[in-house]
């Protein structure tokens, strides 16, 4: 394969809802077999919460095995009926608005989110700032692209500039959002839909107000709203009706990402945004791109079961970045979302969080905790070794942190000066003792693999290929230490590593006999490397069933990555051949 193909995942947040009420059919129709209709442990007790009922047509993407209660201690959530299998498709909806990033604009379809063809796209002749695959995708978008290329239109007239960009995802795709309710009508089902989404502007924390006041009046002025009456037309009667509508946006927002969760923009879904947080999901949002739906139906989002779930049992997808330690992911929550999150993760307190442990100083193979400040008495878990260094693991997880804000800020900036502290910061964290999942040494190691994958030189060679596959093999042994097995997010940092050890090598080892002995080496080279891609991209590929779904057959990675597993097979087969050929011609008593 070659490193065109190669792409870096991020993480996203994501999230679900839904209503109805059919015990034992599955999304399908298709009665489901499973040891899961027994109830599980953590199921909270059916008495805390209430099944809600709507007005009919509401929701109606909701399949009737699922049910919408409200619970003492999240608010409104969804709930199945059902046992459901890891990696079946939950809840498939199209996004009722959405938006490319800016960055994303000129490469993307504005209606269908598909990447460019190589033949080019059909830019709008009026804003040139939406392009589409062709016509077909242009007139799906127009009912709302209209109000949005006029806007557009004024933006750029008013700006000071012309190199002015427009404004951000979000302001284009609240508006879109705005158009589109006022469309279907206020007392539509879409509307009524849109109301419903949560708004936290009663509780709003005073660090929120900057981002609610600058996307208030980024609407106001896109949409070209000048007085009270205009603002009455969009459904926005008063100041706190346009609060109220920033908050719902804010709290139910979706990041929409490619196949392999690489942000394209946002997207706004009542029927999802339904759905409550654990940073244990059991589901999780994604955008396959891998149906037979028509294009009409794109951007097409869909809830996956990401390991099974019990009757009774809520689901739950993640918001945020779960392989951030318990204080970073509590303030990202309490941010954006305005909620403590009191999962089993972020109440345990057994053995080291492998998101903040180091190794045993005596290396026993046991871990220890990472120091919370000069005072903290760190021992082994296993061994109880003494940790002594506290200060110097302090002063190295500060300076980690520190050059992660920073690399991630210059990584579209300045490429060299990202790629030197990644490669800087790693060895100084690793040998300060910290274990590959931890903070913020697997964030730093992801950042590193992303740049490193952009950076491939032309032609490769095989220094920047190895060093590729090692940082991906790191953050491979991180994000499993932290993930579930069918984790989307885990199964793309396994496919790319996959992918990554099946390029062909630039100078493989012409000798296997000169050099470090070939158990040494990692990567592998020649046929053991083979071997490997092999075995990595079967597991990336049953991983990308569950986290993509069985019925998307892993989505567009899934699909790519059983073309490159049956490649692989015909290829491993010709090198074995060769070789039984080579020792069948070597005449008895030679060797090689
Ligand atoms: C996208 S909405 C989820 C649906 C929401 N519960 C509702 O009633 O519409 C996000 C909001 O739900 C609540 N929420 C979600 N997950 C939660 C959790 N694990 N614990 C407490 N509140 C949660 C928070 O108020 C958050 O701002």
């Amino acid at each position: 394969m070659s490193f065109s193909d190669l792409k870096s995942a991020r993480n996203n947040k994501s999230y679900v809802k839904s209503s109805v009420n059919c015990p034992t059919s599955s999304t399908s129709g298709e009665p489901v077999e499973s040891g899961l209709e027994q109830n599980a442990e953590n199921v909270e007790p059916k008495a805390t919460q209430d099944r809600l009922s709507f007005e009919e047509g509401m929701y109606s993407s909701l399949p009737s095995s699922v049910e919408i209660r409200r619970s003492t201690s999240n608010g409104r959530g969804i709930w199945t009926l059902r046992p459901i299998r890891a990696g079946e498709s939950i809840i498939v909806t199209k996004a009722f608005a959405a938006s490319l990033s800016n960055q994303n604009l000129p490469s993307y379809c504005s209606s269908c989110f598909a990447p460019a063809d190589p033949n080019g796209m059909q830019r709008c002749t009026k804003c040139r700032a939406a392009y589409y695959c062709d016509s077909i995708c242009q007139t799906n978008d127009w009912a709302i692209h209209k109000h949005e290329c006029s806007s557009l239109q004024q933006w750029f007239q008013a700006a000071p500039s012309k190199d002015i960009l427009p404004p951000s995802d979000a302001v284009r795709c609240l508006s879109r959002m705005v158009w589109k309710r006022q469309r279907k009508g206020p007392g539509s089902v879409q509307a009524k839909e849109i109301a419903n989404m949560q708004s936290n502007r009663s509780s709003l924390k005073p660090s929120a107000y900057e981002t609610h006041t600058y996307l208030a009046h980024s609407l106001v002025q896109f949409l070209g709203l000048t007085n009270p009456a205009e603002m009455a037309e969009y459904g926005l009667a008063s100041a706190a009706d346009l609060v109220d509508l920033i908050s719902r946006f804010v709290t139910n927002t979706f990041s929409v990402t490619d196949p392999a969760l690489t942000a394209l923009g946002a997207a706004v879904s009542p029927v999802i945004a339904l759905i409550n947080h654990s940073c244990e999901p059991n589901a999780a949002v994604i955008f396959p791109r891998a149906t037979a739906d028509s294009k009409s139906q794109e951007p097409s989002m869909q809830v996956i079961a990401i390991r099974d779930i019990y009757p009774q049992e809520e689901i739950l997808t993640s918001y945020i970045d779960t392989t951030l330690p318990t204080d970073l992911r509590q303030a990202a929550l309490q941010e954006t979302y305005n909620f403590t999150c009191t999962c089993s993760l972020c109440t345990s307190s057994a053995d080291p969080d492998p998101r903040q442990a180091m190794n045993c100083p005596k290396n026993c193979g046991g871990l220890c905790p990472l120091p919370l400040d000069e005072d903290s008495l760190i021992r082994c878990i296993k061994c109880n070794a003494l940790v002594k260094s506290v200060d110097a693991m302090l002063d190295a997880l500060r300076v980690g942190q520190e050059g992660l804000d920073k690399a991630t800020k210059l990584q579209n900036i300045d490429f060299a000066k990202s790629i030197q502290l990644t490669s800087n910061l790693m060895p100084i964290l690793t040998s300060a003792g910290l274990i590959p999942s931890s903070h913020p040494l697997l964030g730093l190691s992801r950042l590193h693999q992303s740049l490193l994958t952009a950076s491939f030189p032309s032609p490769p060679t095989q220094d920047h290929l190895d060093e590729t596959i090692r940082t991906a093999t790191k953050n491979v042994a991180g994000l499993g230490a932290i993930l579930h097995e069918g984790h989307p997010v885990l199964a793309i940092a396994v496919a790319e590593l996959g992918k990554l050890l099946a390029v062909d090598e630039p100078s493989p080892r012409a000798n296997p006999n000169v050099g470090p002995p070939a158990q040494m080496m990692y990567p592998p080279s020649g046929f053991p490397r083979l071997k490997l891609a092999y075995e990595t991209l079967l597991r990336a590929r049953k991983m990308l069933l569950i986290g993509f779904g069985v019925v998307n057959e892993g989505g567009e990675v899934g699909k790519g990555i059983r073309e490159m597993i049956v490649g692989l097979e015909k290829e491993m087969d010709v090198f074995s051949q060769g070789v039984r050929n080579v020792v069948e011609d070597t005449p008895k008593g030679k060797k090689r």
